[in-house]
């Protein structure tokens, strides 16, 4: 079933592009002291105004309405209903655009609220959205994913509605990136039994028993070298390690260069060489277990496994097997498959092996920042305009 792009807001009507970063700064310091620049009138009228929205180095011109407020379109909210200040305050940023309904409103007034609804709002990378739903949102536009990784969405059903899906590609490098390392030294060094044995009542212990391994000057293979990818070399290059690459495409010369990276066309020889492996690649039929047994054993027995993408690019019974058996000499992962484990899992019994919660954008600054770029997003896809991040089904 595929809709009609001219949809109750085709009313809206960019007018105006181009106004400086300064400009917007001086009309709204608050939001633009956030990274976010946005100049909008606090006169809500039947005018239109421009937009242009600028975080860090990108800069987004949507074309938008500025409405009454009873007017502005409806965004669905799932899983955001906290109250947590972070997610106040994300709620808070939103309302400046939209009309916020959650999913508990949404279905205790379905009917009511079906035909309102033109955008979603999901946050963070779990909640799906089924077939039903979309067949009960007749006006819906856009679906607007706050994190990069769009595998739990169906992209081809969600498509055949019409329906365009963005992500947040921006905001989520950096602190995704420093996970990575932060897993990555907190593996080397032991550091979580480091802390669990400076916790222990018996101070008595001998750092010689459980010595860890260096980072500095090691070899770090990474695999996806995506803009995620990428900012762990950049890090890395700090620690003067040898950085290996595998990825689809290879990367231009200059940006190889600039962080001294080399390219192996190969993912075997990186796997051989690497004393840290560092997953980095989008979760997508291809990848789906990329890293089982054969390739373990392609492992130094002295290496280290590091796993920001998804938990399913990992074999992970042949992960657990090679771990028990110190086929490789660690893991440490921030993503698994479920999320979370079940409390029984055998991961979560074996002292080589750091597990975090898919943290990777688990920052005040990150989530602010998914937010302005979910909102630029949207708000282009409601008004016809280029879309700064559009993900489109393969
Ligand atoms: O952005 C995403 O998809 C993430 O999972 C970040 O950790």
């Amino acid at each position: 079933m595929f809709r009609s792009k001219a949809s109750s807001l085709s009313t809206v009507i960019p007018l105006m592009f181009g106004q400086s970063n300064l400009a917007c700064k001086f009309f709204h310091p608050v939001i633009a002291s956030h990274g976010l620049c946005c100049h909008r009138s606090v006169i809500y009228k039947q005018r239109y105004r421009m937009h242009q929205l600028s975080a860090g180095r990108r800069t987004i011109n949507t074309g938008t309405k500025v409405m009454a407020e009873g007017e502005l379109p409806s965004v669905l909210i799932l899983d955001i209903g906290g109250t947590h200040g972070v997610l106040e305050d994300l709620a808070a940023l939103l309302k400046k655009h939209f009309h916020l309904i959650t999913m508990k409103e949404f279905l205790g007034n379905k009917e009511e609220m079906r035909k309102k609804i033109q955008s979603i709002f999901v946050f963070e990378c779990r909640p799906t959205i089924d077939r039903e739903l979309l067949e009960s949102l007749p006006n819906l536009k856009v679906i607007a994913n706050s994190g990069v990784g769009v595998d739990h969405l169906d992209l081809k059903m969600i498509s055949s509605f019409g329906v365009k899906v963005t992500n947040t590609p921006h905001a989520v490098a950096d602190p995704t990136a420093d996970i990575g390392m932060a897993l990555m030294l907190a593996s080397a060094r032991r550091l979580v039994e480091g802390c669990h044995i400076a916790l222990s009542p018996d101070t008595k212990y001998f750092a010689v028993d459980w010595l860890g391994v260096e980072v500095t000057r090691a070899t770090l293979g990474i695999i996806g070298m995506g803009s995620i990818g990428y900012k762990v070399a950049q890090r890395a290059r700090a620690f003067n390690m040898r950085i290996l690459y595998h990825n689809r495409n290879r990367r231009r010369k200059e940006d190889e260069e600039a962080v001294g990276a080399h390219y192996c066309a190969k993912m075997e020889d990186l796997l051989q060489q690497s004393d840290f492996v560092m997953l980095v690649v989008n979760l997508t039929p291809e990848t789906h277990k990329l890293i089982g047994k054969k390739e373990l054993g392609l492992m130094k027995p002295t290496a280290t496994l590091i796993n920001i993408s998804r938990g399913a690019v990992i074999d992970q019974d042949a992960l657990v097997e090679a771990l028990q058996n110190k086929v490789i000499r660690a893991a440490a992962l921030d993503v698994t498959y479920p999320e979370p484990l079940p409390r029984d899992h055998p991961l979560l019994n074996l002292s080589n092996v750091i597990i975090t919660p898919h943290i990777g954008t688990a920052t005040v600054q990150a989530i602010r920042m998914m937010a302005e770029e979910a909102i630029a997003n949207m708000l282009a896809a409601l008004n016809d305009q280029p879309i700064p991040s559009e993900v489109f089904p393969k």
